[in-house]
């Protein structure tokens, strides 16, 4: 390997030659730049990074270390809340094949990162950024070579009816409404960019993560009444049974998925509000003006989208996926590639397998071909 940079907060501490650790051709139109911010954005405090120690991911046939992790690092300074947390994996970098990195530090290996958004239909207390586990060890046992880091991110939920908080920081944590989860999100991905400036990367998410996912890309911050934050956009989406319409499915669910309507009634309402425009202009399909943000992220090149529905999903139709494509083949006058790629089992068998591993591998691998 022949460039190994370690960021060290208070300082950056280099090793090896000086070049930068992405691949370096992320351009600068697709950075959403809003100044002046009337809140600064999150900064990552070294303390908090230092505190959360490197943990070993180790290989499943050998035990041996594949990986480093850091698990539940607060993404906000200021919050105790485990919905806003993230977790983060590197793979081995040379100098640390069995001894941990220190803690205050994030050794870089070339290459662009994957973050991951979980699902659970923005409510779900018993799905966390912990279901991209099976992803990442599989990644890391693997090794392609590609992959600089990881993360997968936490975000308040909306509350549950089935699931009531477990105490008064959870109630906290779950207690949110639009734009609280795609708040977060955005918070997670600038405190990782602060992490790894420059990062190039993938952005994945599952079923409703997949919707904050194309949140992340179709609108300012601002326009989602938040405050501005530097947010560098990913150069690819990949969306696993991903939610897109939801307006559209309550309107008219999709033959044999009409038992679920309540039930997206139900977790609609319990994000969303009751105002139907809203439903609309979250989701990607529906929003006003799909050739603007879709312009709007093309315009730094050479971005893609990946839609991934398995047909065993009992939860989300495939309907969802082809309402998108029809938009983003309209919006996106080929500036964007979208693709579909094949997976199988149910709505949550996809990650809970080893299902998306493959799928996010081959769509980094193709970002610069
Ligand atoms: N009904 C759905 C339809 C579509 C997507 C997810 C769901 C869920 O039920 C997710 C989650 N297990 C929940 O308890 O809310």
């Amino acid at each position: 390997m022949s460039c190994l940079t370690a960021f060290l907060f208070g300082g950056v501490e280099r090793r090896g030659n000086d070049t930068t650790p992405s691949s370096g051709n992320m351009q600068d139109t697709s950075v959403f730049s809003t100044t002046p911010a009337d809140k600064p954005s999150p900064s990552p405090s070294p303390s908090i990074w230092a505190s959360r120690p490197w943990t070993p991911v180790r290989s499943e046939d050998s035990s041996a270390i594949i990986g480093w992790t850091k698990a539940r690092v607060s993404y906000l300074d200021s919050s105790p809340l485990e919905q806003q947390t993230l977790d983060v994996y590197i793979p081995l970098p040379p100098e640390h094949s069995t001894t941990p990195p220190p803690a205050g530090t994030l050794p870089l290996l070339p290459g662009k990162w994957i973050i991951f958004i979980h699902g659970g239909a923005w409510r779900d207390p018993k799905i966390l950024s912990s279901a991209f586990i099976p992803a990442a060890r599989r990644l890391l046992a693997t090794n392609p070579g590609e992959i600089s880091g990881m993360a997968s991110l936490n975000y308040r939920l909306s509350p549950h009816p089935d699931h009531p908080s477990s105490s008064p920081d959870d109630a906290a944590g779950r207690n949110a409404h639009h734009p609280d989860h795609i708040a977060d999100v955005l918070s997670g991905l600038s405190f990782l960019q602060q992490l790894a400036p420059d990062m190039e990367y993938v952005l994945a998410g599952h079923s409703c993560g997949a919707t904050l996912a194309f949140q992340v890309v179709m609108r300012k911050p601002e326009r989602w009444g938040l405050p501005g934050m530097q947010i560098r956009l990913p150069r690819a989406v990949v969306g696993f049974n991903g939610l897109y319409d939801l307006a559209g499915f309550i309107a008219r669910p999709d033959e044999g998925f009409e038992d679920l309507r309540e039930a997206y009634v139900e977790f609609t309402r319990g994000a969303f509000g009751d105002d139907e425009s809203v439903w609309r202009d979250v989701c990607p399909t529906t929003a006003a003006d799909p050739g603007g943000w879709v312009g709007e992220w093309a315009a730094g090149g050479g971005q893609k989208v990946c839609l991934v529905q398995s047909p065993e999903d009992t939860l989300v139709p495939r309907g969802q996926l082809e309402g998108l494509w029809a938009v983003l083949e309209d919006a996106g006058k080929g500036e964007v590639v979208v693709e579909e790629r094949e997976a199988s089992g149910g709505h949550d068998a996809i990650w809970m397998g080893e299902g998306m591993a493959p799928v996010l591998v081959e769509v980094l691998r193709s970002l610069d071909q």
